[in-house]
């Protein structure tokens, strides 16, 4: 099946109906995608500088924030244990020596993969390597299949000479392989590595056709996919259909301080306050100062009024969205959490004990919100420049995903108001940064174990 990345699945601007998301125990312990007993390996394939790397740290970065444990098992790292300063030799195909130690690093990778999971630690592994010839991607088919594990071979093909060019000098010549080393001659090593691998590179082609496979040609522009086994795989294959390099940012701000802020109330459908209101007038100029003159953004908000009265004097196009509502607080909607801590002193301290997997009485939880932001972040991985204006806990999730931000503490991250976050997606990481406006508004932010009954003044 060949398939382009245009129009394909879109995801629905709709929000999961709470109903669907409660549970007896009120809990939620895993997303619960697939039988326990699943083992993935996802094995990368391609030639040096095509992205790998960049798309297995991506794929855990993902998997890890969907609370699916997964880890890559990098060869390179293990080939540099070994070896740690290789000739130029080295990576010459028909230099025995070489092509031995570089076998005897994949089995390592391989065998400790096998390891990992039979601990039962993960679910998905991702083997970084070139795995350039069919007799390797062969032998790592039966391997794993010896050990119950499934494979999803991922190949990452790019003849564009631009893309190949920008990685070599982004990524590369940043490598452990090239510390303290001129840049210029690190790249011409590089490109002389390269030179080796593409003498016996093999595309995954028609002869393997009983692999199951996806071929990202020249990063997503074409993607090929072939039998495609089960629901997690196909999660991982439509996640990386989304990807692409551009060079683009990401803003995140909430809305404007609201009267329910003001008096300290989670929740509800608040207009904005007089110092949210200015702080809608001064955003447009904020978000001109950070992003440029003239750069096109498209902005999305949540459905409630906080956000769309803070969004409305930006120049831009305008999408809402209700699976970016805030966090719905059931029957402690419209309280402050002073009241929530008199009338239901232990959901309280439950709350706080594990805010990430407490879901509110007839509401949500941070893990539920995950669940239905997914299709944003689908979404935020196939655009450009987007603006998000949202609430405390859905940027709180939303900034967890690109910054790695590991659960326990994600739901306790203080995103203050009137502040505006850009993050810039880079190879290996997010670049921060953040433009606080100069209007003052109350904090919401209440920390771990602290008494919300003494802390009623500071919300006003
Ligand atoms: O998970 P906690 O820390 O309670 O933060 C979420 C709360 O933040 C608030 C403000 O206190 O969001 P919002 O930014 O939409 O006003 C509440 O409405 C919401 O329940």
């Amino acid at each position: 099946m060949i398939m382009t990345t245009n129009g394909v699945f879109r995801p629905e601007m709709r929000r999961v109906p709470t109903g669907e998301l409660l549970k007896p125990n009120r809990k939620t312990n895993g997303v619960g995608v697939q039988a326990e007993d699943t083992k993935i390996c996802v094995v990368m394939v391609g030639l040096p500088a095509r992205g790998k790397s960049l798309i297995a740290q991506k794929v855990v970065r993902y998997l890890h924030w969907l609370s699916i444990p997964a880890k890559t098992f990098n060869v390179g790292q293990y080939r540099r244990t070994a070896t740690p300063n290789p000739s130029a030799e080295f990576f010459d195909t028909s230099n025995p020596e070489g092509e031995r130690l570089r076998k005897a690093a994949a089995e390592a990778a391989v065998n400790d993969m096998v390891k990992w999971f039979s601990e039962g630690q993960g679910l998905i592994a991702i083997l970084d390597a070139t795995n350039s010839t069919k007799s390797r991607r062969r032998w790592i088919q039966d391997r794993c299949q010896a050990e119950g594990i499934e494979t999803l071979f991922v190949e990452s093909k790019c003849d564009d000479e631009d893309l190949i060019m920008s990685n070599i000098k982004e990524v590369k010549t940043t490598s452990p392989d090239y510390v303290g080393q001129d840049p210029e001659a690190a790249a011409q090593d590089f490109r002389n590595r390269i030179r080796n691998y593409e003498k016996v590179y093999q595309t995954i082609d028609e002869d393997e056709y009983d692999l199951t496979y996806v071929k990202l040609i020249n990063v997503g522009k074409r993607v090929v996919i072939n039998q495609i086994q089960d629901y997690l795989q196909s999660r991982v294959v439509y996640y990386l259909m989304n990807l692409h390099i551009k060079p683009r940012s990401i803003w995140l701000s909430r809305h404007g301080e609201s009267q329910y802020n003001l008096s300290g109330k989670i929740g509800g459908d608040a207009d904005l306050s007089e110092r949210g209101e200015a702080y809608a007038r001064a955003l447009p100029g904020l978000v001109k100062q950070s992003a440029g003159e003239g750069r096109k953004l498209t902005v999305w908000t949540s459905t409630l009024r906080r956000t769309i009265q803070t969004a409305r004097f930006l120049e831009f196009e305008k999408l809402e969205w209700k699976a970016l509502d805030e966090l719905d607080s059931g029957v402690c909607d419209g309280l402050t959490y002073a009241e929530i801590e008199s009338a239901y002193p232990e959901d309280f301290r439950q709350r706080d004990e594990d805010k990430y997997n407490y879901r509110y009485l007839g509401g949500e939880s941070y893990r539920d919100v995950v669940i239905r932001l997914e299709p944003i972040i689908m979404e935020l991985e196939r655009s450009e420049n987007i603006l998000i204006v949202t609430h405390q806990a859905i940027l709180r999730c939303i900034y967890a995903y690109f910054m790695n931000v590991e659960q326990e503490r994600s739901p306790w991250m203080e995103v203050p108001l009137h502040t505006l976050i850009k993050l810039t997606p880079k190879a290996y990481s997010t670049q921060e940064e953040r433009l606080k406006a100069d209007i003052p508004a109350v904090s919401t932010f209440r920390e771990k174990g602290s008494s919300a009954k003494h802390q009623e003044g500071d919300a006003a």
